[in-house]
């Protein structure tokens, strides 16, 4: 029977979290969840945002489903030392968990274009991959400090984090529309040079029937809204990634609809790429979609369920057309948005 630690972490979290865990209760009801802490509500408890219960509980997990970590920009949580706040919770997880391809899937359901701030012809047809390197880069490098008036962080990638990381892009590329566009910014980093040079090698040596592209991240970002068609898979260094993925949200319409996968060599973690949202939490409006997509994510990279992920989907698609929430111009609340899916999930397929 598989594990799935379930991390519903703070603000919005457990409540999208608890839509997941429904839906998935519904699609895999053999499937053990096991809840534990992390993020702010964890250090206020257990006094670190990334306790050794939840650690431990970590080694016999098939899966990992965490909601989302943080408070508002007054929170008492961000003049805490750097180490006990809660994003730091969350990237502990991640190093502890190996995940190092973060896949962000952008996607345009077919009648879902009106969800969509853009023109309905630009926005049809959309379907992204974001493959966003998590475990490097300038979020992880050791060579960090404020000092009075001086502050620095360091960029570092060395050769093999490329190659894992491009390797997974260039593995979903296969399985899609063989495509991929490596983003960087190798007219001015040192960093950004010894990434294209490595995607760009690992290409000419082992993915050869992929078409490689190299563009510079302030163009991506720019054309990834204005053309986004033209984008098939996406590699790219982890603060790039962060930021071009929450502006690519546009396209479908909502941070709501933006689920991820986190893959390495063990389990997996799953998560929407969303925030805590303070703004709305504790409000039951926030747009659990991505979370529940996540759930599917999770079904399909972390179980190899693929019918029951399908099957998620589905659901999500239905109710989306049926009952948008705030965030997408509608007026479904999450448990509104959480019902329909439930209901479309017991509703057989047409055709
Ligand atoms: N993975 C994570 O846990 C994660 C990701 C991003 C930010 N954060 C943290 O979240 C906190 C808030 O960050 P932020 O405000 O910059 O970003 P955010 O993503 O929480 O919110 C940005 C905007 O999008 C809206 N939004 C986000 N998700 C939504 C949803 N599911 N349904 C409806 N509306 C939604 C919010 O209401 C807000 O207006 C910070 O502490 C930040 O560090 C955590
Ligand atoms: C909260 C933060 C550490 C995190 C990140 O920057 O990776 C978030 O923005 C995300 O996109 O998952
Ligand atoms: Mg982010």
């Amino acid at each position: 029977m598989p594990k799935i630690v379930t991390l519903p972490g703070d603000g919005i979290g457990p409540e999208v979290t608890a839509a997941a865990v429904e839906v998935l209760r519904e699609v895999a009801p053999d499937v053990t969840l096991e809840e534990h802490a992390i993020g702010g509500g964890a250090f206020d408890n257990h006094g670190d945002p990334f306790p050794q219960r939840t650690r431990d509980a970590l080694q016999d997990a098939d899966a990992v489903l965490l909601g989302t970590v943080g408070g508002a920009h007054d929170s008492p949580w961000n003049r805490l030392p750097r180490h006990q706040r809660p994003e730091s919770g969350l990237l502990a997880l991640r190093r502890a968990l190996g995940c190092y391809a973060n896949l962000r899937p952008v996607r345009v359901q077919p009648g879902l274009e009106h969800l969509s701030p853009l023109k309905p012809e630009l926005a049809r047809g959309v379907d992204i991959l974001i493959v966003r390197e998590l475990l490097g880069g300038i979020y992880f490098d050791g060579d960090r400090q404020i000092d009075g008036a001086t502050a620095y962080n360091t960029m570092r990638y060395t050769t093999p984090e490329v190659e894992r990381v491009a390797r997974r892009a260039f593995w979903a590329a296969e399985q899609r529309r063989g495509r991929v566009t490596s983003v960087d910014k190798a007219n001015v980093l040192e960093v950004s040079e010894l990434w294209r040079r490595d995607v760009q090698a690992l290409r000419d040596r082992e993915y050869r029937s992929i078409h490689l592209n190299h563009e510079y991240v302030d163009s991506v970002a720019m054309l990834i809204v204005a053309d986004p068609s033209r984008y098939d898979v996406i590699v790219t260094e982890n603060l790039f990634g962060d930021i071009l993925s929450d502006l690519a949200a546009v396209i479908p319409g909502s941070l709501g609809l933006m689920p991820s996968a986190s893959l390495g060599d063990g389990p997996g973690l799953f998560e929407p790429i969303h925030g805590s949202a303070p703004d709305i939490a504790g409000q039951g409006v926030a747009n659990p979609a991505a979370a529940i997509m996540s759930a599917g994510m999770l079904l399909r990279h972390g179980l190899g369920r693929s019918d029951a992920a399908n099957v998620v989907d589905r659901a999500v698609a239905i109710a989306l057309r049926e009952h948008p929430t705030r965030d997408l111009g509608g007026r479904a609340d999450t448990r509104t948005f959480t019902r329909a899916v439930l209901d479309a999930i017991g509703t057989p397929a047409v055709g």
